[in-house]
């Protein structure tokens, strides 16, 4: 059984510029959590400082209760912001080169890069210098890295970005891969679709504190549902007062009501009714925030 990774009271400073304030969350063995947040939210400050590469003022990251430390850090694939290749020195002899640093014997870092420069669809190139691939390209590299010495760990910083749809769906499979392997995957992205389609959960973070925590759809279902109506004539502003109506936006052209409904407090049908007596109904529609709008919400 692989360890949580477990981020505890993390607090950074730069100067006068507060860039993690408590920041506290875990990562349980087995799960794809998504870390999202607005630039210079602290995500990047959160990732370097769970690697080790860069100190806390306060606070500590631990694998269960071992402290991540020289050992621990053996145990954890990171692709970096900054990605951190040698442009001039070829795609195998450098994934070879870190995984030896990681320990593995020679023979078993070629089979590793083999086995993951063809994974990743760039096993043509391992003859290339980095600097000649593309950014893509040398961004499947990248992620090759932070696999070749089999982690029990990943963190990745942005690993979408700049990535074509085909290598999107590849880095995706991997990423539920290893998380079905049993291992905690954490990674950072502004595509909120693709967090939202792939995670089993998410933080989002704001000026270097989490505003939200939790499963994706607890999260979305938590801001209430949506029910968009089209047909009663809005003029007459027909849901205000409702009980159960948190909010309603009407769009006079299309003759819609978009409602915020506590599910709680009212059922879709009473609205429906209601709605019914306002006019003939067109379009009755129901769903929940997307992670997008849930997000522009949070870091309001
Ligand atoms: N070395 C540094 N010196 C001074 N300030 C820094 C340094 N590194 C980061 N910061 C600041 O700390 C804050 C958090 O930055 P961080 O890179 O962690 O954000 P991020 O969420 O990863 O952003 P992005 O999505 O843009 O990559 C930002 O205001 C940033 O300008």
């Amino acid at each position: 059984m692989n360890d949580p990774l477990i981020i505890d009271g993390l607090h950074k400073r730069y100067g006068d510029l507060i860039a993690l304030q408590d920041m506290t969350f875990q990562v349980a063995p087995g799960e794809l959590f998504g870390f999202v947040g607005s630039n210079g939210a602290g995500k990047s400050t959160t990732m370097r400082i769970i690697l080790g590469v860069l100190a806390a003022d306060a606070g500590r990251v631990t694998l269960g209760d071992r402290p991540i430390d020289l050992r621990t850090r053996r145990e954890i694939g990171y692709m970096p912001e900054e990605r951190g290749l040698y442009p001039k020195m070829k795609v195998g002899d450098q994934l070879v080169f870190l995984a030896k640093l990681h320990g593995l014997s020679t023979s078993a870092a070629e089979d590793s890069m083999r086995h993951w420069t063809a994974r990743l669809g760039i096993d043509q190139r391992v003859g290339d210098d980095v600097a000649d691939l593309s950014l893509g390209n040398q961004q499947r590299v990248q992620l090759a890295a932070a696999l070749i010495h089999d982690p029990r760990v990943l963190v990745l910083d942005e690993p979408f970005s700049g990535l074509d749809p085909v290598a999107v769906d590849v880095m995706s499979d991997v990423l539920k891969e290893k998380a079905a392997e049993g291992i905690p995957v954490i990674f950072s992205s502004h595509q909120l679709d693709l967090v939202q389609r792939l995670c089993d959960r998410v933080g989002i973070v704001s000026r270097g504190q989490m505003r939200a925590l939790g499963r994706v759809d607890d999260l979305r279902a938590r801001d209430g549902v949506t029910l968009e109506v089209a047909g009663p004539d809005v003029t007459t502003r027909w849901a205000d007062g409702l009980p159960g109506v948190l909010g309603a936006d009407y769009d006079i052209e299309r003759r819609t009501a978009a409602l915020r409904i506590d599910p709680d407090q009212v059922d879709d049908q009473t609205i429906l009714a209601t709605a019914l007596r306002a006019g003939p109904v067109h379009r009755f529609a129901r769903s929940t925030p997307s992670l997008t709008e849930l997000f522009r919400e949070v870091v309001a």
